[in-house]
């Protein structure tokens, strides 16, 4: 293994693993997997880029780092060259962590310093210019995510934002400095470091800065950003002659269908408006979720009796909805009790013979797939910017879609349980 990611959510995972499978053009990538947590086992020495899928976006700082450092030692281990640490192309973050401290750790452990900082994802409309963090034409705490659920971002100031969570100070590399190119970008970062800063926002707004940046990040043994910041690092190991180039290439599945969302974003309530119209849904009742009286094996018989049709269930609802359930009964036991909902249907539809499964949101993507316990995913086709066809191995595979709150085109229930089933 050539190079490691470790992504602090799993929607974030198959976004990354979708960039380094994709490559410079669409089919010159590395060979890549996505593993649900830290592996037990060696990898299989085939794969030149491994992505490690953890849930730590949302949890204590000190227990991301923990996760993040014995990632580290198993990507070590498997003799990566370069680690990336991937988090929210929308910088997803308290001012008490993740991002800050994760990286900081990771840095220690690699002795390095002036570590690039740049979450754009221009393809999904979020690039950084003069530090700040804009989704399409808004700054980021104007865009919706100041009313993320668990992470509001009320701040587009990246550099501001995450010196709130940091040890030493943060530093910049402005727009003016990417567009002289790689050169230029790695000076920056060495003066950055020289100078104790420890993570260093990089400017990026368009994929052609990501591949000069990624350029000047060959040779650095730790890069963190967006899924974008990988758009050079395949080609860096491809051209020195590391690695074969071969890119994604599991094929889709047939069979049985679900969707699940779990995600209140702005797009995936659009994306739920367009499939209710002519698909079969269910909105779920949080509150009755909570309360136990709405429990898995009412999902899943919903689910299960309108196979064939592309049935959905969702609990996405406004802020305005989820604020009021937030309060009533608490973030953390929302949450959690939504986690354990999707979590225990998803089992019980796989295991009652569901075998393409698109879910909305990481970290109901996280809560469904780590009790999924499916092993390793190989990487297929992209369905929309940031999401690819996934595929379990094993006597039963199942193809998945983790969706990410806020990409997918409005269409994209219907048509990523197409691209599942190789269509
Ligand atoms: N109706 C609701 N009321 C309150 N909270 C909800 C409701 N529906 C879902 N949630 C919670 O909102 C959170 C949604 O997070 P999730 O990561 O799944 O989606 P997202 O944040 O839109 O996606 P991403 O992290 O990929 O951007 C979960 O913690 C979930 O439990
Ligand atoms: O970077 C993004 O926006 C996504 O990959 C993600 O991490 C959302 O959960």
């Amino acid at each position: 293994m050539l190079l490691g990611v470790i992504a602090d959510d799993f929607t974030g995972a198959s976004d990354i693993a979708n960039t380094l499978a994709k490559g410079l053009t669409g089919g010159d990538g590395l060979r890549t997997v996505q593993y649900l947590g830290i592996p037990k086992v060696e990898a299989d020495p085939a794969v030149e880029a491994g992505v490690i899928a953890l849930k730590s976006r949302s949890i204590a700082a000190a227990l991301a780092v923990e996760q993040s450092l014995a990632a580290l030692r198993w990507l070590l281990d498997q003799g990566c060259r370069q680690v990336v640490f991937k988090y929210c192309s929308t910088f997803d973050s308290t001012p008490a962590g993740n991002i800050g401290p994760v990286a900081e750790a990771l840095a220690e452990a690699l002795g390095v310093r002036g570590v690039i900082a740049c979450p754009a994802f221009p393809g999904a409309g979020r690039t950084v210019y003069q530090g700040h963090l804009f989704v399409k034409d808004r700054l980021l705490d104007e865009s919706g995510l100041e009313n993320h659920p668990l992470n509001p971002m009320t701040d587009a100031d990246i550099r501001r934002w995450l010196r709130l969570q940091t040890q030493t100070e943060v530093g910049h590399v402005d727009m003016a400095t990417v567009q002289r190119g790689p050169v230029a970008i790695e000076a920056a970062l060495r003066e950055n470091g020289a100078k104790g800063r420890t993570l260093v926002i990089v400017d990026a707004i368009t994929d052609g800065d990501l591949t000069a940046i990624g350029r000047a990040a060959a040779g650095h043994p730790l890069v963190t950003g967006g899924s974008s910041i990988a758009i050079g690092l395949a080609a860096n190991f491809i051209e020195s002659g590391l690695a074969g180039g071969t890119g994604a290439n599991a094929a889709g599945l047939d069979g049985p269908e679900a969707i699940l969302a779990g995600s209140c974003s702005g797009a995936t309530r659009q994306q739920v408006e367009i499939h209710r119209r002519d698909h079969p849904t269910l909105a779920i009742d949080v509150a009755g979720v909570v309360a136990g009286t709405v429990r898995a094996t009412d999902v899943a018989s919903f689910l299960l009796t309108n196979g064939g049709r592309a049935p959905l269930a969702y609990s996405s609802g406004t802020p305005e909805e989820v604020e009021a359930l937030q309060v009533r009964f608490g973030r953390e036991r929302v949450a959690a009790s939504l986690d354990a909902l999707f979590a225990e249907t998803a089992c019980m539809l796989v295991a009652a013979g569901i075998r393409r499964l698109v879910v909305a949101g990481g970290e109901t993507s996280g809560a469904v797939v780590s009790a999924l316990d499916l092993g390793a995913l190989a990487i297929g086709a992209e369905i929309d910017p940031g999401v690819p066809v996934l595929l379990s191995g094993g006597e039963r595979p199942v193809a998945l879609a983790l969706k990410s709150g806020n990409f997918g085109a409005p269409d994209f229930f219907a048509k990523a349980l197409e691209r599942l089933a190789g269509r």
